[in-house]
């Protein structure tokens, strides 16, 4: 009995011993750019999925005679590891020094990644574990900074004073790389306007009211437009605008325009160069009259009492309402005005669209999220983050004359929050500086995964990559953030193909997300159906497609695993252990047909890996294995001639072992059990040559036999019908068909079904009947 368990554990030991997948560069390379996954959690079913994507080319390019190179990672700074070490070890930045801090983000996320290295090896990947890169490391940060500082020089990194995203719940700038949409309930506050009524969500704004906006082909309002109006409560004046981007059915169809109250606010603010009244800043509001630095609920709260107390308020909706919010956590985002840094890059939007189009994406389609989320681009890249863990920018300011004191390349890495000493500005020589203390965003470093990946190796000549596999869920940051940072830094792609795949969702239709805790882990499902059936799974989708969890396809994949084994040992028991014979030349008729169809399977399955179609190549194989060669085949040389018998042998086990090849991508560990039973001095079957296709063994005889399977299979439906087993015999059939062809090989249907005697009748159609 096969005990799945155990031999899954002996191969994953002796592949790691045995460093069997390690990388060696030769003339014939193929690159893989990993998603490094983020420390933030426990790998789930949605990673078990998606990963084995990659692996499943992986292995098949090393088997097509290339040197993979399949690197790990791990993101590990950044909010999403400082969320997960601050709940794991109990600290917060408030009751911890900032070295220590960063020391025990370091700590822990070290800790994290070697269970989350176990958990990932565990399904069978291939990649590089031994020798993985962190983005907090020494190395990726010293990469990180030079490449920012290679921004800097060139202006494409710039800091400004200007209006920025910013989370409330997280404290810090975000970029709009993460912002999602979100429907939440909301008030809609009717407020008299001077006359006009004006519908909003936001009241505490008020005081920020620098316009008021109306559509120019709205008639309630023809005549006030270039008017101007007073604000209530605050009294100022404000103009009364028109643009076409006015919703007219929204409300009133008047809007206040306040800095700023969305993103609608800012562009129109940009557009019409309007004043500011900045009331919002880091989360309080102070307008020096109602709101004394309070927080935007309870300053919700007052304005409306004290628009009721003076009777503004005309009525007050429940309404839906449609909302930018910060994906990680889900609050609504605020817009502020204050001094961040950013990657300039909506100057370039052509270009960026330019590069999409020479990167083959797999499926094509996916290329018009890339392409829509590029159109749609209204910020430069904002990468500094008011947070702790992660990459510090290089970077000091001289209080004396405000220089921007840059790091020297030769002393990166470098955190100038930690190391303040000897710094002197180069402009005024004073050396009263102070450091920049916030961090750079996660995606400023993993936007340069293939530099690092490829410098890790000394292998920067290997750019651009072959190929990028990740999620569609990451099109807009990671896809993106690379294709821009490629673009600016070597004016290169990134990768010669993007492979996308689809996501795993929870019962509820959520994507299953470590740090939103909806996961399932893998572990349980190895220990029930193997990390082979798991990894089946994940080759039941077209590329990009989303799916759940389907235990029906576990179950066919443990069965699969099962099935291999059993027709190695059927073989064993066939051949009496002894591989023999030769297939120089091919005589029997039914070895020809499983030939040609062998062959015909090669090339078929060939062309759907090298086209990245694993699902199809998989349904290709187990139609040749499952039907051809297990129900018919080995069925039929069990009770074949003497005369073939070894001839029968080499062939059988020729196409086993080509079998076992052409599945061992999608299920490595029972093809490598049982490849070594055959070859027991081969390294690995990873390591070994790919089947390939050869022309030599198409036969004519594949047809004759295709009928006589025909014939076969009638005779097993008459049997079922009985309800007699198919090894019962049958004295005498009468069977109607083509004559010549059963004629011929009668012999066959006789042998497999244990027929005595056959009588022919000539017909068209194939029919059985039993002669009493
Ligand atoms: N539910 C999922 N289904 C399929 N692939 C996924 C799923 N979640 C993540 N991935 C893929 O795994 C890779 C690493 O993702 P990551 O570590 O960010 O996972 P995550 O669970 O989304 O984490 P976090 O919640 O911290 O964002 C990416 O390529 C991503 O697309």
């Amino acid at each position: 009995m096969l005990d799945i368990v155990s031999m899954e554990n002996k191969w994953r030991d002796y592949w790691k011993k045995n460093n069997v997948f390690k990388f060696t560069k030769g003339d014939k390379n193929f690159s893989i750019d990993t998603p490094p996954p983020t420390v933030s959690g426990k790998m789930h079913l949605g990673h078990a999925y998606s990963y084995p994507h990659q692996d499943f080319i992986a292995r098949y390019k090393r088997m097509k005679g290339y040197n993979v190179f399949y690197p790990w990672g791990f993101d590990d700074n950044g909010l999403p590891t400082e969320r997960y070490v601050e709940k794991t070890r109990n600290v917060t930045i408030e009751n911890t020094p900032l070295g220590d801090y960063i020391e025990i983000c370091k700590e822990e996320s070290k800790k994290a990644e070697l269970e989350l290295a176990d958990a990932w090896y565990s399904i069978g990947l291939s990649a590089s574990f031994n020798d993985y890169i962190d983005t907090s490391s020494d190395f990726s940060m010293k990469m990180s900074q030079k490449l920012f500082l290679d921004l800097a020089r060139s202006g494409r990194a710039y800091r400004a004073e200007a209006p920025y995203i910013r989370c409330p719940t997280c404290k810090t700038a975000i970029s709009q790389i993460e912002m999602k949409d979100a429907i939440i309930d909301t008030d809609l506050v009717y407020v008299n306007f001077d006359g006009i009524e004006i519908a909003t969500t936001r009241p505490e704004m008020l005081g920020a009211c620098v316009a008021v906006f109306v559509n120019p082909g709205d008639e309630r309002y023809k005549n006030i437009i270039g008017k101007k109006i007073k604000v209530p409560l605050y009294g100022n004046e404000v103009p009364v605008m028109s643009d076409e981007s006015i919703d007219m059915n929204f409300g009133t169809g008047a809007e206040m325009l306040c800095t700023f109250g969305d993103q609608n606010d800012l562009e129109l603010w940009r557009k019409y160069n309007l004043d500011s009244r900045i009331i919002l800043k880091n989360d309080k509001l102070n307008d020096s009259r109602y709101l004394d630095n309070i927080g935007i609920k309870e300053a919700r709260k007052r304005i409306i009492e004290e628009l009721k107390k003076n009777n503004y308020i005309i009525k007050i909706e429940k309404i839906k309402h449609s909302v930018n919010t910060h994906e990680r956590c889900g609050t609504p985002i605020e817009i502020g005005i204050s001094k961040q840094w950013y990657i300039k890059d909506l100057d370039i939007k052509k270009e960026l669209l330019e590069f999409g189009d020479k990167i083959e994406w797999i499926p094509e389609y996916m290329k018009t999220r890339y392409d829509n989320w590029v159109n749609g681009l209204r910020w430069d890249w904002c990468i500094s983050r008011q947070r702790y863990f992660g990459i510090p920018f290089p970077v000091w300011y001289c209080n004396k004359c405000g220089t921007i004191i840059y790091a020297d390349e030769k002393d990166l890495p470098v955190d100038p929050r930690l190391v303040n000493k000897n710094i002197k500005c180069p402009a005024c020589g004073s050396d009263d500086v102070q450091p920049e203390r916030d961090v750079m965003d996660t995606w400023a470093t993993s936007s340069i995964s293939p530099t690092l990946y490829l410098t890790h190796i000394n292998s920067m000549d290997m750019y651009p990559m072959d190929v990028r596999f990740q999620g569609h869920d990451i099109i807009t940051s990671w896809a993106f953030t690379t294709i821009l940072r490629s673009y600016l830094h070597y004016n290169k792609i990134p990768w010669k193909k993007i492979a996308i795949s689809g996501n795993v969702y929870d019962p509820f239709g959520q994507k299953m997300s470590k740090s939103k805790g909806n996961i399932v882990e893998p572990k349980d499902i190895i220990e029930k159906y193997g990390a082979d059936a798991l990894r089946f799974w994940g080759s039941t989708t077209m590329p990009g497609e989303n799916i759940k969890l389907r235990e029906q396809d576990l179950v066919r994949g443990k069965k699969t695993v099962i099935k291999l084994y059993n027709s190695l040992n059927l073989l064993k028991i066939i051949s009496g252990g002894k591989i023999q014979g030769d297939i120089n030349i091919i005589k029997s008729p039914v070895n020809k047909w499983i030939m040609s169809k062998y062959e015909k399977t090669v090339r078929e399955v060939t062309g759907y890996m090298d086209a990245y179609e694993v699902m199809k190549a998989r349904s290709a194989l187990d139609k040749f294995f499952w039907s051809n060669y297990c129900d018919n085949y080995l069925e039929i040389i069990k009770n074949d001639n003497e005369e073939y018998r070894n001839e029968n042998i080499a062939v059988s086990y020729l196409i086993m072992e080509n079998v076992l090849k052409m599945y061992s991508p999608i299920m490595p560990f029972i093809t490598e059990e049982l490849y070594h039973e055959i070859h027991p001095d081969s390294i690995s079957i990873a390591l070994e040559k790919y089947p390939e296709y050869d022309d030599k063994y198409l036969f004519n005889e594949e047809n004759d036999i295709d009928y006589i399977i025909s014939v076969i299979n009638s005779i097993r439906a008459l049997k079922s019908s009985l309800k007699i087993s198919m090894a019962a015999p049958i004295d005498s059939l009468n069977i109607t068909g083509d004559s010549e062809k059963i004629g011929r090989y009668g012999y066959i249907i006789k042998n497999l079904m244990h027929i005595n005697n056959i009588k022919i009748t000539s017909g068209e159609n194939i029919n059985i009947n039993v002669i009493q």
